[in-house]
């Protein structure tokens, strides 16, 4: 016989379930179908509860939920748990005179008591002792004070809350609080959804196991608790901003765990020695959810430690300017430096040998910090095959076009909203991600860089409002699969965006044209020509001009031709043609003209393709172009993220396949340091889900087997077996300078960009000039001094030894063979590698 139901065990374990914290995290909790309906309701509710006390918004949310959405009935409920606000009865009209004479004889009254109160000797004591009390209270040492405060706070709340209860401060904060709710006595339908709603604060157990540990005594105690691990990096991270001395914090709990997974934060008590002005600021964020939606690509045991730090150290630019300096100041200690021939250590291990191992006791005196040691290996000569062969053509064939596009443009033209709404438009991110956003963008004041979070995610990013990493995500269309790569605005950053715009076949340029905005990104300091001259001299074969921000000027046609006959100019003056070019007027903002959302009515002169259509037609043309790219040419992919892998030597290589296809099983060679290793598994997407192959233009993950994780980085190329590639530190190059304040000169050092690496280098040799239309014809053959805007043959010497960068010519690769050169902050010319002086 089943036993019978026992509705009070049942109220019992519904009881001891943890509660929601607070709004934000059971606004979370519903789905978008629950949440549309509670938008509805909810106002209305918290309108109807004006004249009752005693309620909080989640209190009123949950009793809407509990009654599954039946609005009356919940109203109904929740008057009855409420009382209502004592309102002071309307004195009756009178006139003046009246009330003169009313209050006389309540004078009157008032001083006849006062008279007659005669002092006897128990009321002359009891005064005295109540005088004595109130003296106490209010003139006692602080000690005793703050004794009898946290007796009194410790009394109150202990007694209402059974739930995890998390602030002192709660009366203020009517969301942190959650009273237990009454669900003994349910119909049978509320209790299936009281159940769910305990499973989910079962969930939410795990998850908030450290919240729930912060028990009521200790939560309420009066005392400012400073919680050891907060480190200025985790605030950052938290997209707090930095927290520096003067930031106590109450009331915060995390995970026991060293990796902090779920963060809560009640209260920041800023400026400990003026006395505490308390800002209420809850937030908390998962980072398995912050991550999700996005690839740093930047090696994390290098440059994503220096991106994080960017804000904290001097500008990229000056930090070149002084590695040049240092450079050419040590080049004696570079030229003393040897070579060890083996490594015992690794021969032990019967691994790849390291055929030119640096000797451990070497002075490093190299004028770079914390640069890693190349070694180099002994390549494997033999290919191998895959373990399960795949039809190429088939696979390609079963594949929908892909694409990998960057956006450019001057900072704050609306980049990282316009991705933020495509991925979310697209159904990349779901409403529940931006909400999110939006909470926690609004809880420092930048509500309308929501959607741009989507895309800037770490705390820098989101604090001064500028893209500082490069970043990618994957998204889906039902004609194409796409990767964009976002590239930061700022100039500061312009070495990021080299390192994204080097990495694909498609720009989208964002043009702000609010009023002003595009001129001021358009001239002289302005991102948008230097952006796209950067596009076209590393490789970019088409350009979506997303004239962005239309809003603004009301979807002003005046404005869109305008600025499409200045930008078209400019595209013609630096070699691009019209038909290399789309124009789409849009709003990243409010979504017209990204994907599906329609014009407003007031738009009639553009009926062209949306944002993404306008990529789906550029993804199919290409797909065609490519296909002999992907069948006929070697592998070659370029590595822009390393990490070890769980097993032993097994490491993850993520980047983008340059030409070719590879596929499990197969052997690849990384360069410089010429380690062979075994393609174990590709991984492609958000999700990272296993492939079986991986062909040109794709950005994938390969897990690889046998590797010398700490001699490969961002930068490193991979190859097929047979395939050697070589870091040459002097080559050719044929180049386009950019306006130069200063003339280029034998000997002229600047920072030479290939790809995702960089490095110190010096102009060796002026060859020649050529003719910018057609570089094979030699204009002028000595050449003493280069000026603005000069096509040029020049020879180049890379001047840091030790990080040997893996160099293609441009015939061997149209996107690993071209290079950019940068001084004092500006890109002075960018070009292709000719020849290689190995
Ligand atoms: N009116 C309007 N404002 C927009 C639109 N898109 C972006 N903005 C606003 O412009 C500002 C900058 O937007 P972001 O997306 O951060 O610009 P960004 O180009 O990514 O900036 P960087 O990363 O610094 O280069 C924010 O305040 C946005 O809300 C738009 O379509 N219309």
């Amino acid at each position: 016989m089943p036993p019978a139901y026992d509705d009070e065990a049942d109220y019992e374990y519904h009881d001891e379930v943890p509660e929601f914290q607070d709004e934000a995290e059971f606004d979370d909790y519903m789905n978008d179908e629950e949440y549309n309906l509670m938008s509805e309701m909810f106002p209305r509710a918290t309108k109807e509860l004006t004249d009752y006390q005693g309620w909080d918004n989640l209190k009123v949310k949950l009793a809407i939920f509990d009654h599954e959405f039946d609005y009356e009935e919940a109203m109904i409920d929740l008057k009855r748990t409420l009382k209502k606000k004592k309102t002071e009865k309307p004195q009756p009209k009178m006139s003046a005179l009246e009330r003169l004479a009313r209050d006389r004889a309540k004078n009157f009254k008032k001083t006849q008591e006062t008279s007659t109160d005669v002092p006897t000797r128990l009321n002359k004591l009891s005064s005295l002792q109540r005088q004595t009390k109130d003296t106490a209270s209010h003139a006692s040492s602080p000690a005793s004070r703050l004794a009898h405060l946290a007796a009194s706070t410790r009394n109150k709340p202990s007694q209402k809350y059974s739930g995890p209860t998390l602030s002192a401060d709660t009366e203020k904060n009517s969301n942190a609080l959650v009273e237990p709710r009454n669900t003994g006595s349910s119909s049978k339908s509320r209790m299936t959804l009281v159940s769910r709603l305990s499973d989910l604060r079962k969930t939410h157990r795990k998850d908030h196991s450290a919240a729930e540990n912060v028990s009521v005594e200790e939560t309420t105690k009066p005392e400012f608790k400073a919680v050891p691990r907060l480190t200025p990096a985790i605030s950052q991270d938290l997209g707090f901003g930095e927290l520096t001395k003067n930031y106590n914090l109450l009331h915060f709990s995390s995970q026991p765990s060293e990796e902090v997974e779920h963060l809560h934060i009640t209260k920041i008590v800023v400026g400990s020695d003026a006395g505490p002005v308390v800002q209420d600021s809850r937030l908390k964020r998962k980072h398995s959810e912050v991550f999700s939606v996005y690839y740093p690509d930047t090696n994390k045991q290098t440059a994503k430690r220096q991106a994080l730090n960017n804000f904290q150290k001097k500008s990229p630019d000056d930090v070149v300017m002084e590695a040049q300096k240092r450079a050419f100041e040590a080049t004696k200690g570079i030229e003393s430096l040897s070579l060890d021939k083996s490594n015992p250590a690794n021969v032990s291990k019967g691994n790849a040998v390291p055929k030119n191992s640096l000797s451990e006791d070497e002075e490093d005196d190299r004028p770079f910090e914390a640069e890693p040691k190349i070694r180099t290996y002994k390549k494997a000569t033999v290919a191998t095959k895959p373990k399960k062969p795949v039809d190429l053509q088939a696979f390609i064939a079963s594949k929908k076009p892909h694409l990998s596009f960057v956006v450019i443009g001057h900072v704050d033209a609306g980049k990282s909203t316009l991705m933020g709404r495509l991925l979310y438009d697209v159904g990349a991110v779901d409403n529940k991600l931006i909400r999110k956003l939006k909470r926690e963008s609004e809880m420092i004041g930048k509500s309308s860089f929501h959607l741009a979070w989507v895309m800037d995610q770490t705390a820098e990013e989101r604090n001064r409002g500028v893209t500082v990493d490069i970043c990618t995500s994957d998204f889906e269309t039902e004609h194409a699969t796409f990767t964009i790569v976002d590239a930061p605005g700022h100039r500061d950053f312009v070495p990021n965006a080299i390192a994204g715009v080097s990495q694909v076949d498609v720009a989208v340029l964002s043009i702000d044209c609010s009023t002003d905005a595009f001129e001021s990104g358009f001239n002289l300091d302005g991102q948008t020509k230097e952006h796209t001259l950067l596009a076209r001299s590393l490789g970019i074969r088409h350009i979506v001009v997303a004239m962005n921000k239309m809003d603004s000027v009301d979807w002003y046609e005046g404005r869109f031709t305008d600025i499409k006959f200045e930008l078209l100019q400019f595209f013609e003056d630096i070699g691009i043609k019209s038909e290399q070019v789309s124009w789409v007027p849009c709003s990243g903002l409010s979504g017209e003209g990204v994907y599906k959302t329609k014009y407003p009515a007031g738009q009639t002169w553009y009926n062209g393709p949306s944002l993404v259509e306008s990529l789906e037609e550029i993804s199919k043309v290409f797909r065609v172009s490519d296909h002999h790219d992907i069948l006929e040419k070697p592998f070659l992919f370029s590595i822009l993220d390393v990490v070890p892998g769980s097993k032993g030597n097994d490491a993850i290589l993520s980047g983008k396949v340059e030409s070719g296809s590879i596929q499990g099983g197969e052997t690849i060679t990384i360069f410089p340091s010429e380690q062979s290793v075994v393609v174990d598994q590709i991984l492609t997407g958000n999700a990272q889900t296993p492939t079986p192959a991986a062909i040109r233009g794709d950005f994938v993950s390969v897990k690889v087997r046998n590797a010398f994780v700490d001699d490969i980085q961002s930068g490193d190329i991979a190859a097929v077996v047979g395939y050697d590639i070589g870091s040459a530190q002097e080559f050719s190059a044929q180049l386009l300078t950019f306006k130069l304040d200063r003339p280029l000169l034998p000997g002229t050092p600047f920072m030479f960009f290939r790809g995702s690496c960089e490095q110190p280098a010096r102009v060796k040799k002026l060859i020649s000039l050529v003719d910018k239309a057609d570089p094979a014809r030699v204009v002028k053959k000595k050449v003493k001094h280069l000026g603005s805007n000069q096509a040029a043959v020049i020879e180049i010497e890379l001047v840091e030894k030790k990080r040997r960068i893996p160099m293609l010519t441009i015939e061997q690769n149209k996107h690993l063979g071209r290079i950019v050169l940068r001084k004092e902050g500006r890109t002075i010319a960018a070009g292709v590698v000719k020849t290689l002086e190995m």
